[in-house]
C-alpha cells in the first residue's frame, strides 16, 4: 500500500476533535415544535472513529450539520478541537470549518463542470495552497483512492461509486481534523458501497483522521473504534 497522503492537522492534541454538550434542536411544525435533539453529549477523541446508527428520522443529519457548523443548535455548545463555537461570528465559523472539518454528504455535490482533480483542489486553494500544491495533493489522494486514471473526468463521466470516492479526496484534502460522513454510501449499490467503505475506513485508518460516520450498513460501524445511536434525541453508546 502507498504511503497515506497527508496525516490530521496537529496541535491541541489532548481535546476532542469533536465535543457535543446539551445540544438541542426543535424544529417548528405548524403550532408545534418538533424536538429531535434533546441534549446530545458526545465526545470523539483525536483520531477516533464513530458510527452513527440510527432510524431514519431520528436526527443524524441534524446532529452531523450541528457538528459541521452548518446548522446551529437551539442550546447547547459544540466545542471544534477545544474551540467554543458558541460565540463565533460566520465569518469565523467558516475558517474554523475550512480549517477543521471533511464533510462527506450522501449525494456527492461535486461541481459539475470541474474535473477530478480540480473538484479536490479547490478547497485547498481556497485554503492559500498554490494551484502546483493543491494539484499534487488532490493527485496523491486520489491515485490512493485508486483512481490515478480518472483525474480529467467529471463527475458525470463518474460512476456512482468514483463520485463518492472523490467526494472523500475532496473531504479530506485539507487534512482535518475531523470527518464527518453522512450515509456516504447512501445511495450506491451493496458491491459498490463496499469499495468505498474499504476506502473510507482505510484513508480513515491511514490519516488518523477522527471521524463521525452516519451509516445504516452495520459492516462498516463494526470497522469503527465506537458505535453510537439516537435514543429520544440522545446519544446512547452501542456495544
Ligand atoms: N428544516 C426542517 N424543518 C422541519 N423538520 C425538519 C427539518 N429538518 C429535519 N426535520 C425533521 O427532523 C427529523 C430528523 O431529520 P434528520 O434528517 O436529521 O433525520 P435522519 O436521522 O438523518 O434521517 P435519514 O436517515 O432518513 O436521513 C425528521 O423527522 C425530519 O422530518
Amino acid at each position: 500500500m502507498a504511503a497515506p497522503p497527508g496525516g490530521a492537522g496537529g496541535g491541541e492534541k489532548r481535546e476532542p476533535a469533536l465535543l457535543l454538550a446539551g445540544v438541542k434542536r426543535r424544529y417548528a411544525q405548524g403550532a408545534q415544535a418538533l424536538e429531535i435533539l434533546r441534549g446530545v453529549d458526545l465526545k470523539v477523541a483525536q483520531g477516533q472513529s464513530v458510527a452513527l446508527v440510527a432510524p431514519s428520522g431520528s436526527g443524524k443529519s441534524t446532529l452531523l450539520h450541528i457538528a459541521g457548523l452548518l446548522e446551529h443548535s437551539d442550546e447547547g455548545e459544540v466545542f471544534i478541537a477545544g474551540t467554543s463555537t458558541a460565540r463565533l461570528a460566520d465569518r469565523e465559523r467558516t475558517r474554523l470549518r475550512r480549517l477543521n472539518i471533511g464533510f462527506i454528504y450522501q449525494f456527492h455535490h461535486l461541481l459539475g463542470e470541474f474535473s477530478a482533480l480540480e473538484n479536490v483542489a479547490m478547497p485547498q486553494m481556497i485554503r492559500g495552497l498554490s494551484r502546483a500544491q493543491a494539484d499534487a495533493r488532490a493527485k496523491e489522494l486520489l491515485t490512493y483512492l485508486g483512481l490515478g486514471a480518472r483525474l480529467t473526468h467529471r463527475p458525470s463521466e463518474l460512476s456512482g461509486g468514483e463520485q463518492q470516492r472523490v467526494a472523500i479526496a475532496r473531504a479530506l484534502a485539507n487534512a482535518p481534523r475531523l470527518l464527518l460522513a453522512d450515509e456516504p454510501t447512501g445511495n450506491l449499490d451493496p458491491r459498490t458501497s463496499d469499495h468505498v467503505f474499504g476506502a473510507l475506513t482505510e484513508l480513515v485508518r491511514a490519516t488518523g483522521v477522527a471521524a463521525l460516520i452516519a451509516t445504516h450498513n452495520l459492516e462498516l460501524a463494526s470497522r469503527m473504534d465506537r458505535r453510537v445511536t439516537l435514543r429520544e434525541g440522545k446519544v446512547v453508546e452501542l456495544a
